[in-house]
């Protein structure tokens, strides 16, 4: 009897673990992380491999300034807030932005959630020191707890298992909301509800007058406006932990190529994009559409080689650049990538991340960020973009759909002493519900100048 060569080792899925592989946790016990990554593996996927093929083509629309992507949510979901409340504020956010660039744009925007697995984080420094104690960074919920205790931040493996579980429950709503009616373009005033005036609400609300009178229009003339009662949603985080993104990964039953089934959309970060990592070698073997975090130190030849590790064919959608210069860095730095990439031929999504190379500490000690910095750099992007006859293809934003205080500014104007009303995040400052609003509105005029 012949034994069949089990199909992952063909793919070659774990070659990553014979090479460096950045801010991985330290796990106490190695049997415990094989016996987790067994059960990960016997559980059901969390997406269809379909479902990334149909995101991969309109990430490729995107490339071509068919469509516009939206990437929105947490630095870092917690289980705790996993709760129905957070997770539809976070969807009727990204929505209520979805609906006023699609509508101020004209473009389709292909809406994708930093939700359902964005549980890993990188850090700067393996550990934290308060009053003299030094313990593990907190590293996400996946992998320890933000409590300062040693228990807390002792590296846990079945916390995997709870991210697992908590990302289906949270993908079960989101289809939930977005499928049964909630997310439906006829009920784009209720999207509003709950949230607290002001500016941007106000002017959300005039917008979603004008759509509403739009759409009995289009009945009245006898267009079928069924089509409008449900949206795509995906998910996206970055695959950071690849204890848990190895066990999720299956063979795909219609083409028996691998595909990364705890997310829609993976992206590898700046601090683990090198081309020798574990990393770059195992989303080079999974089909999914991919992301690259692009910092400011990022060379014309390292998004080449980017490329030819992770897109070596060219493929329309398979590649999107998630470009984080810093609104300072940004004209002066992205030129020359995009020049370089577009000499190359090879298609690739270009989107804008205008929060990771903006952070800086406030006098009072928060991290946080400048709405005005966001903006810029936004503003940058699409500068930049229009010089070089290139393609703003998207955004990507950290946010949430509560009235929280952790970016300073915005009409509400949020400043140094207000930080601390409401200063939640675990990681990085978030924008908040109206601050996402009046971004939307903003780059309404930078589309439409595009
Ligand atoms: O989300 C991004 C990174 O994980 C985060 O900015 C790192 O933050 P740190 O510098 O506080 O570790
Ligand atoms: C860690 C993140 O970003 P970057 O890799 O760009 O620093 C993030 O998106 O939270
Ligand atoms: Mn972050």
């Amino acid at each position: 009897m012949s034994v069949q060569p089990d199909p992952q080792v063909v793919a070659g899925l774990d070659v990553w673990e014979t090479l460096p592989v950045g801010q991985q946790p330290q796990w106490p016990d190695a049997t415990e992380v094989r016996r987790v990554r067994d059960r990960l593996a016997s559980l059901p996927p969390l997406v269809f491999a379909g479902e990334a093929d149909a995101l991969r083509a309109q990430l490729a629309a995107a490339s071509r300034g068919e469509a516009f992507v939206l990437q929105g949510g947490d630095c870092a979901e917690t289980f705790a807030e996993a709760t129905a409340d957070n997770i539809r504020n976070k969807i009727k956010t990204i929505l209520q932005m979805a609906v006023v660039l699609t509508y101020g744009a004209s473009l389709p925007v292909v809406k994708m959630g930093r939700m359902a697995g964005q549980y890993a984080k990188p850090r700067s420094s393996d550990v934290e020191t308060r009053d003299g104690v030094t313990l593990p960074a907190f590293r996400g919920d996946i992998i320890n707890g933000f409590e300062f205790t040693p228990e807390a931040r002792t590296p846990d493996p079945d916390r995997l298992l709870e991210a697992y579980h908590t990302s289906a429950s949270t993908l079960n709503l989101i289809r939930a909301f977005t499928t049964g009616g909630f997310a439906s373009l006829l009920r784009v005033h209720e999207w509003n509800r709950g949230f607290t005036a002001n500016p941007a609400y106000s002017r959300y609300e005039q917008l979603a007058a004008e759509i509403d009178r739009a759409i009995r229009f289009m009945a009245a003339c006898g267009a079928d406006v069924d089509a409008l009662r449900a949206v795509d949603f995906y998910s996206a985080h970055e695959g950071l932990l690849l204890d848990y993104e190895r066990p999720l990964t299956r063979i795909d039953s219609r083409s028996g190529l691998p595909y990364d089934c705890s997310a829609h959309f993976l992206w590898i970060g700046e601090r683990t994009r090198q081309l020798d990592s574990g990393h770059v070698d195992f989303f080079s073997r999974v089909q999914n559409p991919l992301g690259v975090k692009l910092g400011p130190t990022t060379t014309g030849d390292d998004a080449i080689a980017l490329m030819d590790r992770l897109n070596p064919t060219g493929e329309p959608g398979r590649l999107t650049f998630v470009t984080r210069m810093g609104a300072g860095k940004v004209r002066d730095l992205l030129p020359a990538l995009v020049e370089k990439v577009t000499a190359d031929g090879r298609p690739v999504t270009w989107v804008c991340d205008p929060m990771h190379g903006n952070g800086i500490t406030s006098a009072s000690g928060y991290k946080t960020r400048r709405f005005t910095d966001v903006m810029d750099e936004v503003a940058g992007f699409f500068e930049v973009h229009r010089a070089l006859g290139t393609v703003p293809g998207g955004l990507h934003v950290e946010l949430t759909g509560d009235d929280v205080t952790e970016v300073l500014g915005g009409t509400e104007e949020i400043d140094d002493e207000g930080l601390a009303r409401r200063y939640e995040t675990l990681v990085d400052p978030r924008l908040n519900h109206q601050q996402s609003l009046e971004m939307a509105f903003q780059v309404v005029e930078l589309l439409r100048r595009a």
